[in-house]
């Protein structure tokens, strides 16, 4: 995944090795004009030309997509800028208006803009893009949908709903954070990767896919397999949850530490009620969680301190995000510790460790830095940052967004970072792993659902 200026970068590196540019735009429009074809389905297309590269694409979209038969119209508010923009426009012999008036048909492609974009659209084009994508089946965005920006996924100079729904939105030669972070979210629609011939580098930034998960060595035994220890509090439903989640996420051997009873309370998880302090002394422990259902008072504080204090490779979630300082973790030593903040409490988080950024991206990295833990920032658009990397995710399922789906979460990572013993392949593999587990629960799920959801779900990622 690269921002603009590393794509800017990237095609230079490209061009200094002799690729010349033209073969480049030519492998884009190509790329493009096939999954357009797949989405006609023998249909006419209209595809919106832009004055400068990304409307070059969308010129040599159009001229491949004649070629292969297809009744194409070109739409262009304005010519053709430079002078490789202007040779994809010659290319196409087809009809090309100005406007779109009374245009109908089945794809509209917006070639309008890309990572070129450099101010908020006028009202005109604004207006020609909604009035075509309103007369069209389906529409397809080139690179991104134009008007959004592609570092941050804002659209420029107005809101998320300015920028229609685009069924398909193809990236060209890498992944931009838009396709994945920020309000774009909404109207990117399914995202597809075109290889214009960029190499795939190990950036900082990346996508995450699902991995196969290693499933127990042949001479694994429940505490080489992970002792999880999850911290319960004064709402003992939070932690027991988390703790069944943990079960079958692949933990070998869960222990919920609870002063509190509960009686949803399954006989397979071990409860402990001896001085925490006490039970945390056990060595054989892989991760702890403490947060979910902790509560915010000294007691709770103590308990995170005590948690803190263990040495443990620790998960820290919910009231956990909400007591912790930068003095509680001053008493850290070197196990991974991955904290999961949803939006307002990555912000209180920053406040705490009083750094600052624009986006989600910015402030997971800065907080990460300041306080040398990883970072799922969750939400619609959840990503991980841990020191200078960052990790996004594939969009999942809405139904996600119910009360409880955090301590699902927080439980998963747990017993990942228990196998593991990495903060960020376990907290890779959790945000896959319960992405897959709503995907088994279905719609309108409850979060005491989605945890035994986790079982079928690991299977699917042996
Ligand atoms: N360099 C290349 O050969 C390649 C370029 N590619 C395509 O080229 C795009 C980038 O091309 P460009 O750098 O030409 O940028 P764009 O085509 O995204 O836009 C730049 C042009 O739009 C104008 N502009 C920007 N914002 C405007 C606004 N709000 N209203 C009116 N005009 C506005 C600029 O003055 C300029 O003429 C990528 O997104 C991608 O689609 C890729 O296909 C890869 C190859
Ligand atoms: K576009």
């Amino acid at each position: 995944m690269l921002t603009t200026d590393q794509m800017r970068a990237a095609e230079a590196a490209l061009f200094d090795t002799g690729v010349e540019e033209w073969a480049l735009m030519s492998q884009a429009g190509h790329g493009a004009a096939q999954w357009i074809a797949r989405l006609a389905a023998g249909g006419p297309v209209t595809v919106l030309c832009g004055p400068g590269h990304n409307g070059g694409d969308g010129y040599v979209a159009a001229a491949a997509l004649k070629a292969r038969g297809l009744t194409v119209r070109v739409v262009a508010p304005i010519s053709p800028q430079t002078d490789l923009a202007r040779h994809a426009a010659s290319t196409f012999e087809g009809e090309v208006l100005s406007d779109g008036e009374g245009l109908k048909g089945t794809v509209f492609v917006d070639a309008m803009f890309g990572i070129g974009l450099s101010r908020p659209l006028s009202h005109e084009h604004r207006a020609l893009i909604r009035d075509l994508h309103a007369s069209h089946e389906r529409a397809v965005a080139l690179d991104v949908p134009s008007g959004v920006d592609c570092d941050t996924g804002d659209v420029v100079g107005g809101e998320g709903d300015d920028v229609p729904h685009y069924a398909l939105t193809l990236a060209f030669g890498a992944w931009k954070p838009a396709h994945f972070s920020g309000p774009a979210l909404a109207t990117i629609g399914a995202a597809r990767l075109v290889d214009i011939g960029v190499p795939d580098r190990d950036g900082e930034m990346r996508l995450s896919l699902p991995e196969r998960i290693a499933p127990p060595a042949f001479d694994a035994h429940k505490y080489t397999r992970g002792l999880v220890a999850v911290v319960g509090g004064a709402m003992a439903g939070a932690s027991l949850m988390a703790s069944r989640a943990a079960a079958l996420a692949g933990a070998g051997y869960v222990k919920w530490l609870s002063e509190h009873d509960h009686p949803g309370h399954p006989p397979d998880l071990v409860k402990d009620n001896a001085p925490l302090a006490d039970m945390l002394g056990d060595e054989r422990i892989g991760a702890v969680l403490i947060g979910p259902g902790l509560g915010r008072d000294d007691t709770a504080r103590e308990r995170l301190e005590a948690a803190v204090r263990s040495g443990h490779p620790l998960v820290l979630d919910a009231d956990a995000l909400v007591l912790l300082t930068p003095e509680i973790l001053a008493a850290e030593t070197d196990a991974p510790i991955l904290l999961t903040p949803h939006e307002g409490e990555l912000s209180r988080l920053c406040d705490a460790f009083d750094v600052a950024g624009d986006t989600k991206r910015e402030r997971a990295l800065a907080l990460s830095q300041a306080s040398g833990c990883a970072v799922l920032a969750k939400g619609a658009d959840t990503l991980l940052a841990s020191g200078a990397d960052v990790r996004f995710f594939p969009p999942a399922s809405r139904w996600l967004s119910v009360a409880g789906s955090g301590d699902v979460l927080a439980g998963i990572c747990t017993a990942r970072l228990a196998a593991t013993g990495d903060a960020m392949q376990a907290a890779c593999e959790a945000v896959h792993l319960h992405g897959r587990a709503a995907r088994h629960a279905g719609a309108g799920f409850t979060a005491t659902m989605l945890a035994e959801a986790v079982h079928p779900a690991l299977e699917d990622m042996l």
